[in-house]
């Protein structure tokens, strides 16, 4: 129970990656505080973990939602010691030459108004409370925040600009509040795509995302959605990670040190260090 009497709010807290964090801080001796615009879902987190989640059915994209759930939160919690902004969408790995000319203004606008102004106007609402509390803000990024083809264009630039997000506003909070990213790689969530696209509602479960993954990944699988979230137990301890500010971890299962010929490269080492039984 390392962040007992800690309180966290995250966006996108009903499914997947969000999901897994709440059950995480809770675990961890948090409290936590949610905004999704699943009603069902913040409901089964609430009947859940009584007294311990409250949360807010809304829309992530707009200013006067977050701040309706971060005063829901304080008002039940008392205080924010670490935001995490996590809502996003994905565009499918839907090239520029895919995406009509019709759709396109409003595809970018709609990936960017989930992907990266949610996370702006989620900082602005529970800006004050990270101030008093000496907080810290953990975005969700993504492999694609470093690495092409993890998404189409939109998704893509959408994550690298969060990247950006972090660092300004990793500038512009300190010394008060500590500002970080974890890009996590592929899981097997309930990710949907750009309703301007027609993908509103598809599902990135719909993909066999766990084979195409353990052959292109160094650690071999895919890592089931709990794995990620230690990540973020790490940058909301304030004791553990106090010097991490402006920083994102690459946590993608080693997309970066993949090999030009094959993806793993010491395949044989229980062979030639003699290890095998
Ligand atoms: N699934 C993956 O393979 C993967 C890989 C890397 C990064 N990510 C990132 O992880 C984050 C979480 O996604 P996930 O995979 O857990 O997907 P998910 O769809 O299972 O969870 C996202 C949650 O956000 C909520 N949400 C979406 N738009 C919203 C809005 N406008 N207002 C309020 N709530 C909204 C959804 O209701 C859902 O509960 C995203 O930022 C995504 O880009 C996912």
């Amino acid at each position: 129970m390392n962040l007992k009497d800690q309180v966290v709010f995250i966006t996108g807290g009903a499914s997947g990656l969000g999901r897994a964090l709440v059950e995480r801080f809770v675990t961890e001796g948090a409290k936590v505080g949610v905004l999704d615009r699943c009603e069902k879902g913040i409901q089964e987190l609430e009947s859940m973990h009584p007294g311990r989640v409250i949360g807010v059915a809304g829309d992530a994209r707009l200013l006067a939602d977050n701040k309706t759930a971060v005063q829901r939160c304080v008002d039940s919690f008392g205080k924010i010691n670490t935001l995490i902004p996590n809502v996003g969408i994905w565009d499918y790995n839907t090239p520029l030459v895919d995406i009509p000319d019709e759709r396109i203004d409003e595809s970018f606008d709609e990936i960017f108004h989930i992907n990266v102004k949610s996370g702006l106007l989620a900082v602005k609402a529970a800006l004050p409370y990270l101030v008093s509390s000496r907080g810290g803000v953990i975005f969700t990024i993504s492999n694609a925040g470093f690495y092409p083809n993890g998404g189409g264009p939109l998704y893509t630039a959408s994550k690298h600009a969060l990247i950006g997000v972090v660092k300004e506003l990793a500038y512009e909070l300190a010394p008060y509040v500590r500002v970080n990213g974890v890009a996590p790689g592929g899981m097997a969530t309930d990710l949907r795509g750009p309703q301007s696209l027609g993908m509103g509602d598809r599902s990135i479960s719909s993909i066999p995302l766990s084979e195409l993954l353990e052959s292109v990944l160094p650690i071999g699988r895919m890592p089931d959605v709990r794995e990620y979230t230690g990540a973020y137990v790490f940058f909301a301890n304030h004791g553990d990670a106090a010097p991490a500010t402006g920083a994102v971890l690459n946590y993608d299962g080693g997309m970066g040190v993949r090999g030009l010929f094959s993806a793993v490269g010491g395949k044989d080492l229980e062979e030639k260090l003699k290890l095998q039984k």
